[in-house]
């Protein structure tokens, strides 16, 4: 299974290209839609965020609300493109300069300087435009489909944020996924707890008001994943490691941990391990589940809880220092309209990279052309570890 998005931040839409669901997958565009208004709110978004109302067409591989097994075809529209339509227009232009400036004032912690060199951009709006995080629209429309196929198995996934620049949510999980899903649906800054909500709110406020960022901590937790998935055999098949990769992938994320995480640093073996437990009908089971699901680079059986940091977001009303491209004179990098905190979206985008990595490994164990194929075989396994 795999997928492809394209599209600028300011063009006309976003394509997406998904390929290997199987088919009698029941997806409604409606679902989607759902998933997208999550990841355009939460406290702290810009103005951008007032004109966009993200919907999905589906134009492919869905047919009377289920999936065919061909491949899926979407499309997110920008509804900011009809305030670009001249400056992002992919037909020739007699004078360039006529309709915009260049951008050339690279800021500090965005891709523009790197892309510019690298692909030798003058104007590093064509660095910018796909180096938005409008894509991760598309990858939680993608990633909505996934979880759809999750759940038909029994895996359900949640996130929150846990920490939004030294505020933090430190009340713990609760039991099921439909209580966090509601609490954080409740909440602002998408966490548990409405302390720490105010809390966040307040640093992001402070950071607006300064005309500065924030970043911070977002959680994804998965329950229902069947034991064995991923594998200890090759590098590049450990899910712990895959999900790494595409927690760390999302716009402005430097840092990932399952379980317990960067403080097992401190801890003995006896404080981080989780013991083994047996119970008849039920089978193996862990004590604790301090590792976060993972043993091995498979799956235990237990919930899966991952982190990632998010960095304060680089484009600020308060600008850095940085180095005009064409005149090479230092300025302070122009304000533009941003973001100045997208922790609680980047949390639901978070969700969705999850959910599409655990659907790969799914596919990979268990294979299928149908959705029964996949219902069945997973069940059959799941019997099978009970009984182990
Ligand atoms: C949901 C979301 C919204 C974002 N909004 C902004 C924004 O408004 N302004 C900005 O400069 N960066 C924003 N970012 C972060 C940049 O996209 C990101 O820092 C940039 O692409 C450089 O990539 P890197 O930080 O991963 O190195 C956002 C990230 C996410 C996940
Ligand atoms: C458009 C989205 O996020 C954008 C991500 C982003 C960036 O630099 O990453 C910059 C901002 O865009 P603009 O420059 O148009 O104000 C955000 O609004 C979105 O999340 O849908």
């Amino acid at each position: 299974m795999r997928f492809l998005t394209a599209g600028e931040s300011h063009g006309p839409q976003l394509t997406i290209i998904i390929e290997g669901f199987p088919a009698g997958l029941e997806v409604k565009a409606d679902a989607i839609n759902e998933e997208l208004r999550r990841r355009q709110g939460g406290y702290g978004r810009g103005r951008r965020m007032k004109i966009e109302k993200d919907t999905v067409q589906i134009v492919g591989g869905i047919r009377h609300g289920y999936t065919t097994g061909a491949p899926i075809a979407l499309v997110i529209e920008n509804k900011d493109w009809r305030n670009w339509t001249e400056i992002m227009g992919p037909d020739p232009i007699e004078d360039p300069s006529s309709v915009k400036k260049r951008v050339s004032r690279p800021r500090p912690g965005h891709a523009d300087l790197n892309g510019a060199i690298k692909y030798g951009h003058r104007d590093m709006r064509d660095v910018l435009e796909r180096s938005s995080a409008r894509e991760t629209a598309a990858r939680v429309a993608v990633g909505t489909i996934a979880k759809l196929y999750l759940k038909a198995i029994g895996i359900e996934i949640a996130g929150r944020v846990v920490e939004i620049c030294g505020a933090k949510d430190t009340s713990p999980l609760p039991e099921s996924i439909e209580v966090i899903r509601e609490k954080t649906e409740a909440s602002e800054v998408r966490c548990l707890d409405q302390k720490a909500e105010e809390e966040m709110k307040k640093v992001i406020d402070e950071a607006k008001a300064n005309g500065d960022s924030v970043g911070g901590v977002v959680e994804t937790i998965v329950a229902g994943a069947p034991v064995g998935l991923g594998s200890h055999v090759h590098y590049d098949r450990k899910l712990d490691a895959k999900i790494a990769m595409a927690v760390m992938s999302i716009n402005a994320f430097k840092g990932v941990e399952f379980g317990a995480g960067f403080e097992m640093a401190s801890l003995p073996g006896s404080q981080v391990h989780d013991e083994i437990q047996w119970a008849e009908g039920q089978g193996y089971s862990r004590k604790t589940n301090r590792l976060g699901g993972f043993e091995g680079g498979m799956t235990t059986g237990m919930p899966i809880i991952v982190r990632g940091v998010m960095k304060p977001i680089p484009t600020l009303y308060k600008p850095l220092q940085s180095v005009d491209i064409q005149s090479k004179e230092p300025f302070s990098a122009s304000i533009e309209r941003t973001d100045n905190c997208a922790v609680p979206a980047a949390s639901v985008v978070c969700e969705h990279m999850v959910a599409w990595e655990l659907a790969l490994a799914v596919k990979e164990k268990f294979g299928g052309d149908r959705m029964e194929e996949v219902i069945q075989a997973v069940k059959l396994h799941r019997e099978r570890s009970v009984a182990f």
